[in-house]
Formats: C-alpha cells, sequence, structure tokens
C-alpha cells in the first residue's frame, strides 16, 4: 500500500501582486510522502507563484504553509527559504556558470565528505564522466539532469520542478521526462512539477492538481481525473472536449445526439454536458443527421469533424475507417467519455 501520509499541506493561500488582481486566491494543496503530483494549469494561474511560496521566495498574504506539524508560512511565520528543507528546478536550470558540474550539486551541501556526496549523486545521474564540465560545456539535457542532481544532493523534504522540459526537444523531452521520474521514484522524494502541458502532466504523475484563477479547482489520480472532470474547466485543461449545454429532465440531460444519465442532479437543473472526442460513435448512414467535413490521420486514430445536430464537432475515431469527407453519418455517444456537471 503507497504511504499517503501528507508531507505538504498548503491551506487557504493568498497573494496578490496588485491589489485588484489574487495570484493567488485561496490554493489548498497537499502532497504525499514519496509522490510525484503535478501541477497543471493555463499561464497566469499562478502555478509558479505557489512553487515558489512554498520556497519562501514569495510571501503570502493569508492562508498557511506546513511540512508536517511545522509552520513554514501563516499569519505570523515566515521561514527564510533557506532554512526550509526544498529543493528547487527552474525552467532554465539556473546552474552557476563559473562552476563545474560537481561544484553545482556540491554547493548547498555542507560537511566535509560534501564533495563525495555531490559525485554519487552526479554518478546516480549517469553524469560521472562530466564531473568537470561548466555548464556551457553541457547539453541542454545534461543541464537538467545536474540541476536536478543538486535539488536531490541534501535530501530535501520536498523537490519543486518548474516547466523542468520545456526547453528540450520533442523526443528528448519524453526521454527525460522517464528519466527524472524515475530519479525521483528511487530517491523517495516527494516532488511537485509544474507543467501546462495535459500529457506531460498525466505522464508524470502519481497524483493530479489542476490549477485555474489562483486556486487549485481538482486533485487526484490522473485516470481519475480524466475521466470524471468536476467542470468545464478542469475538462478542458485536459484535453479537447465539446460542451453541451442541458437541462435534466426524468434524471436525463438531453443531448442533440439523445439523452444521457444526468449524474445525479435534480430535474430542471441547467448542467454542462461534457463530451471527449473519443465519446463519438459514428456510422455511415446515407440518411444520418450529420455530414464530414473534414477527416484528418492522426497516427493510431483519426479526426472526424462533422457539421449537423446543431454544431458541428470533432470525433476521434479508430483508424482505419471508411469514413470520408462529404459522407453522411449518424452519431452516438459512448456514455464512458461523457460526463455530466453542473452548468
Ligand atoms: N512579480 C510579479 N509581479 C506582478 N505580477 C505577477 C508577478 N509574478 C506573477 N504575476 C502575475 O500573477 C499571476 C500568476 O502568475 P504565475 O507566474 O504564478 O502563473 P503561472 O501559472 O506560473 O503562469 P505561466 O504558466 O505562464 O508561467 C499572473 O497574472 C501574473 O501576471
Amino acid at each position: 500500500m503507497a504511504d499517503t501520509r501528507t508531507v505538504l499541506s498548503i491551506r487557504g493561500a493568498e497573494r496578490r501582486y496588485r491589489a485588484d488582481h489574487a495570484a493567488l486566491a485561496g490554493a489548498d494543496l497537499n502532497l504525499h510522502a514519496g509522490r510525484i503530483t503535478a501541477l497543471l494549469g493555463p499561464s497566469g494561474s499562478g502555478k509558479s507563484t505557489l512553487l515558489r511560496a512554498i520556497a519562501g521566495l514569495e510571501r503570502l498574504e493569508a492562508g498557511s504553509i506546513c511540512l508536517g506539524a511545522t509552520v513554514w508560512n501563516d499569519h505570523t511565520t515566515h521561514v527564510a527559504p533557506e532554512t526550509r528543507r526544498v529543493g528547487m528546478v527552474f525552467q532554465d536550470y539556473a546552474l552557476f556558470p563559473h562552476m563545474t558540474a560537481l561544484a553545482n550539486v556540491a554547493f548547498g551541501l555542507t560537511g566535509p565528505d560534501k564533495t563525495a556526496r555531490a559525485m554519487t549523486q552526479l554518478e546516480v545521474a549517469e553524469l560521472g564522466h562530466k564531473a568537470k564540465a561548466y555548464p556551457h560545456e553541457l547539453s541542454g539535457g545534461e543541464q537538467q539532469r545536474v540541476a536536478l542532481a543538486r535539488a536531490l544532493a541534501p535530501q530535501p523534504a520536498v523537490v519543486l520542478l518548474d516547466e523542468p522540459f520545456s526547453g528540450l526537444d520533442r523526443r528528448l523531452r519524453g526521454e527525460l521526462r522517464e528519466r527524472t521520474v524515475d530519479t525521483l521514484r528511487a530517491a523517495g522524494t516527494t516532488a511537485l512539477i509544474v507543467t501546462h502541458d495535459a500529457e506531460e502532466a498525466m505522464a508524470v504523475a502519481d497524483e493530479l492538481a489542476l490549477m485555474d484563477g489562483g486556486r487549485i479547482i481538482q486533485t487526484g489520480p490522473p485516470d481519475d481525473v480524466w475521466m470524471t472532470p468536476v467542470s468545464a474547466t478542469a475538462a478542458k485543461l485536459l484535453g479537447d472536449v465539446e460542451i453541451i449545454e442541458a437541462q435534466v429532465t426524468n434524471g436525463q440531460a438531453e443531448t442533440p445526439f439523445g439523452p444521457v444519465d444526468a449524474n445525479g442532479f435534480e430535474d430542471g437543473q441547467p448542467v454542462s454536458v461534457l463530451v471527449r472526442p473519443r465519446a463519438f460513435t459514428l456510422s455511415l448512414d446515407p440518411d444520418g443527421p450529420c455530414t464530414i467535413t473534414r477527416r484528418r490521420s492522426a497516427g493510431p486514430h483519426l479526426t472526424h469533424r462533422f457539421a449537423g445536430a446543431g454544431g458541428e464537432w470533432s470525433a476521434q475515431t479508430p483508424a482505419p475507417s471508411p469514413i470520408r469527407e462529404g459522407d453522411r453519418v449518424s452519431v452516438e455517444l459512448d456514455p464512458v467519455y461523457v460526463r455530466v456537471v453542473a452548468a
């Protein structure tokens, strides 16, 4: 059974840079022992501010941040960044350019064996042979690995990674992503990784936290969050979704593609029906109500745009498919990929 002990808890965190705008507007989040949480949100939603607040680089105006029973922040306390047991990997890695890889990793360490410990950490990152190299002599991926080694070397309670893969090309990103997850797991570290890439968040996360407007709007295992988004905003953060506004009648929400179960909402209530592209099941039908307007291959599946039923919609369909542009189709919804939430 995985350890779900809360290591870090954030309650009602508020931070305003301007009087009329809260970068953090009451954010709540728990980080659990040895687990990787991915923080996903659009640009400007407050992700970096939350990370900086955990690191002690921002003061909160309200709320609290606690490591176990130790208060790092509340209305009276602000523990200095250097005394928090936090490791940081910044977006640009922030390595010291005039120091070797080894000196960078040893930087935060103390004690007579600090160089040996830094070397061990570099070896874990498979960069022992680059110990004497300066950052400009390292590739982007190697720099990121040195930055991660530096963050992990002091055995911090929490590691924070701010968009750690964003400067790298797609192939290297995937590789480095897996290596980073392996390294964090091997170290048993509690980690928070910020990203605005849904696919990346789903790939790295044990737990996913969705952020919007300075608040955490949903948390949970990635599959659960994907299958059961709490709102249209949450669903949109994780990928394409069609949103159909509907009213509940006899326990069902009426859509142009037939009724769907109203998920416990009461009759008369306005709801949003969230339909993932893969929910649409298309069948060739000369008398069907919809017409294919566009067909695109996307590797293992196809994207079919179709018009009719009061709008234009996107379906993700299995490849190969005989359905071509201009064909008429009938459309059904697979309820597995449909979710009804409050409007
Ligand atoms: N130093 C600052 N001074 C003034 N406003 C700031 C400052 N830092 C951030 N903000 C504002 O606070 C809000 C949250 O910013 P933040 O950088 O935390 O968002 P983010 O989710 O990390 O965005 P991104 O994905 O683009 O990095 C934004 O409206 C931003 O403009």
